[in-house]
């Protein structure tokens, strides 16, 4: 169903497909690909067209940015489309790859962005948050506050593209590590319910549901670019900007004052399915 193509493989060091010549680790590699990007919203915030969702490719990538926590696993995730010998190789800051996906019999091309740690020395992940054109929230299961700061992360997402409809997956990575578990899955579904968007589970050391996780970012993406009704589309969004914000923020304080031994009850919908929007 889905392969993973190596000749597409980037690393940091290698050019990026679209007039990134000259880059070096000393210079800021979001506010380059920001440069030329045609996605990036204003800076005032106002509403980038419709078809920008999705559309608006860097020479046909999707760029995916990873966010969360430091060692939630980023690099772990992204590292899995790196050949062996590069890993052997690898230079300390790589934080762009190409790789192409076939799924359902047709092939897309992600740029992965495992970035956000050094923008946050500089713009504290603005950048970021404005230039995806799809989102992977990592947190570890093994650690509470890597889970509080991807509901933060959810929240900044959507005030940062609140006109959008962008594909974002919530992902609970180090599901090996099962003695160590501090996030249920039920959590990590619950808050994917109130912040609308997809839900995973994965251990990049096992390579757990890592493929299924980026071939649903595909569908993802494909979902929203071959959109049914634009109408509905508009409607779904307004709807969803009025109540997303009040929901999740009572999400976040149930978090942070939740009994442990409390079962957050939320229906999961189908926040699972990432073959469905
Ligand atoms: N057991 C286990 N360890 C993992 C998993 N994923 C990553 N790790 C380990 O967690 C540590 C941090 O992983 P990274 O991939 O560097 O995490 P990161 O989110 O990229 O961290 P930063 O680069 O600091 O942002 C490493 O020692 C990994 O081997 C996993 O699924 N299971």
């Amino acid at each position: 169903m889905c392969a993973a193509r190596a000749p597409l493989r980037r690393r940091a060091s290698t050019p990026l497909p679209c007039a990134h010549q000259n880059r070096s680790l000393a210079t800021n590699p979001i506010m380059e690909v920001c440069a030329s990007s045609q996605l990036v919203a204003e800076t005032d915030g106002s509403r980038p067209s419709d078809s920008q969702d999705v559309e608006g490719t860097c020479d046909g990538f999707f760029r995916v940015v990873l966010l969360g926590d430091p060692g939630v696993g980023k690099s772990s995730l992204v590292g899995i489309f790196r050949r062996e010998q590069d890993r052997e190789t690898a230079e300390q800051q790589q934080e762009l790859y190409q790789c192409t996906l076939t799924v359902d019999g047709e092939d897309t091309s992600l740029l992965l962005m495992d970035i956000c740690e050094i923008q946050k020395r500089t713009d504290g992940c603005d950048s970021a948050l404005r230039m995806g054109h799809a989102y992977i929230i990592v947190y570890s299961i093994t650690d509470r506050s890597s889970f509080e700061s991807a509901s933060e992360l959810r929240i900044q997402l959507r005030r940062t593209r609140q006109y959008e409809n962008i594909p974002i997956i919530l992902v609970g990575n180090k599901t090996d590590l099962v003695r160590s578990r501090e996030v249920s899955v039920e959590e990590g579904r619950a808050c994917a319910v109130v912040f609308d968007c997809k839900f995973i589970e994965t251990s990049a050391v096992l390579q757990h549901n890592v493929q299924e996780l980026f071939e649903g970012m595909v569908r993802q993406i494909r979902l929203r670019r071959d959109g049914a009704d634009p109408g509905e589309s508009c409607r779904i969004r307004s709807h969803r900007k009025e109540s997303l914000s009040k929901r999740a923020r009572r999400f976040l304080d149930r978090l942070v004052t939740r009994n442990s031994k409390t079962v957050l009850r939320v229906h999961s919908r189908s926040c699972h399915d990432l073959s469905v929007l």
